[in-house]
């Protein structure tokens, strides 16, 4: 067993309350005490969980020490929604798009013929480039989604190569109705239901549906509630994709199944973030802006969420269509500058709520006991990672 301690952090965001509890369910907190810094830190880490937490000149002895130069440290974000299996490129559209042409979820069959069409190499290839760029930008736990293949074989590739690179695994067969199946839905759903949950479900920890009756392409309320329905009896936990192009079932569907997350959430009524807000220790509130920006559609009211006492997240999206970008420090700062979430609202999204969003305790929060996953921002702190923009401020701290 070898232990390492980490000094020169000129600020530690914890995401964590002092007795290293997180304090994400007491939102009587406000997000600043919810960061938990200390200032001039050292983190002790033991066969890669935090053994230690505290002020420098406290620190324990260790076999090894990292000094990273007056950088302030936070917890590696924890991206929990991203569609990082897929081939091709969807340029032309986006630039239609930032020519007035709206998205409505139809460009997925061009991802869709792309991804059938890529050797595994290919894809595995493409996945390992995405997370590494992630990683390279802070984001130390991934959710990664199938979607792209719509075929039982197809999604039982993209999933088996999701599964080399996070536990963190959704089945969605239910993205959109694929281009061959469009006469018969009826006959597609069974097929979701059926045999492609059958064979994916072990490969899968969750299960995922586009519920947009907006979206000729993507599913109503009762076939999401279906698809989501099937996906409980194989063992696996929900999440919805919903309220992103117009109102509608999505954000009620979660809440009322239990899911462990309702993502986008832009077009929400009073009684939608009633509910959420009543269910805010089992449903979390996904928020995308990264696809706001990539659709110009208007951006979630955040702020609505936060003081109704929703529990939110923040993710990347990261997919071919509406977001291609699996940069986390630029979702926080659209987040501050869009959303008007504080840094510390949005590191605590970004972070603990994701964390949330995929019901783990280990992760967004640097505590004792808790995975020693851990972002070094090339900044005194972490309000640079809005300040800055753009800038690579965020890296994974490799500890090996
Ligand atoms: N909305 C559904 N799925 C993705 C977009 C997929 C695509 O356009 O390729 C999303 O979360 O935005
Ligand atoms: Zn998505």
């Amino acid at each position: 067993m070898s232990s390492t301690v980490v000094t020169g952090i000129s600020e530690l965001v914890t995401c964590a309350g002092p007795d290293g509890a997180t304090p994400v369910t007491d939102r009587s907190l406000p997000a600043a005490e919810r960061l938990g810094v200390v200032r001039d830190a050292a983190v002790v880490v033991e066969d890669g969980r935090v053994a230690w937490v505290g002020p420098a000149v406290e620190a324990p002895a260790a076999d090894d020490a990292l000094d990273v130069g007056g950088r302030a440290v936070v917890p590696g974000f924890v991206d929990s929604h991203s569609h990082l299996v897929f081939a091709g490129d969807r340029s032309a559209e986006f630039a239609a798009r930032m020519a007035g042409t709206p998205y409505d979820g139809g460009g997925i069959g061009v991802s869709v013929a792309a991804t059938r069409a890529a050797t595994d190499d290919e894809l595995r290839g493409l996945l390992a480039a995405r997370v590494a760029d992630a990683r390279a930008l802070g984001t130390t736990t991934l959710e990664v989604k199938g979607g792209y293949g719509l075929t039982v074989e197809d999604e039982v590739r993209s999933l088996r190569l999701a599964r080399e690179v996070t536990d963190e695994t959704t089945f969605l067969g239910a993205h959109v109705v694929p281009p061959e199946a469009r006469e018969d839905r009826a006959a597609y759903l069974d097929l979701v239901t059926g045999p492609m949950l059958a064979a994916c479900a072990p490969l899968a920890r969750w299960v995922d549906v586009f519920c947009e009756p907006n979206s000729p392409h993507a599913f109503t309320g009762e076939e999401a509630r279906r698809v989501l329905l099937a996906g409980r009896d194989a063992g696996l936990g929900l999440r919805v994709h919903g309220n992103q192009l117009g109102p509608g079932p999505g954000a009620r569907l979660a809440v009322g199944l239990g899911a462990a997350s309702v993502d986008h959430c832009t077009f929400l009524d009073d009684t939608d973030v009633d509910d959420l807000a009543a269910a805010a220790d089992t449903t979390v509130a996904t928020l995308l802006p990264g696809v706001e920006f990539s659709t110009r559609m208007p951006y979630p009211d955040a702020r609505r969420l936060l003081a109704a006492g929703v529990s939110v997240a923040l993710a990347s999206d990261c997919n071919p269509g509406t977001c291609n970008t699996a940069s986390m420090p630029f979702v926080v700062a659209l987040a501050v500058r869009e959303l008007r979430m504080t840094a510390a609202e949005a590191l605590v999204a970004a972070t603990v709520g994701g964390a949330r969003a995929l019901r783990r305790d280990d992760v967004g929060r640097v505590a004792v006991g808790a995975r020693a996953d851990l972002a070094v921002l090339d900044a005194p702190g972490h309000e640079h990672l809005a300040y800055r923009p753009g800038m690579p401020i965020a890296r994974a701290l490799e500890l090996d």
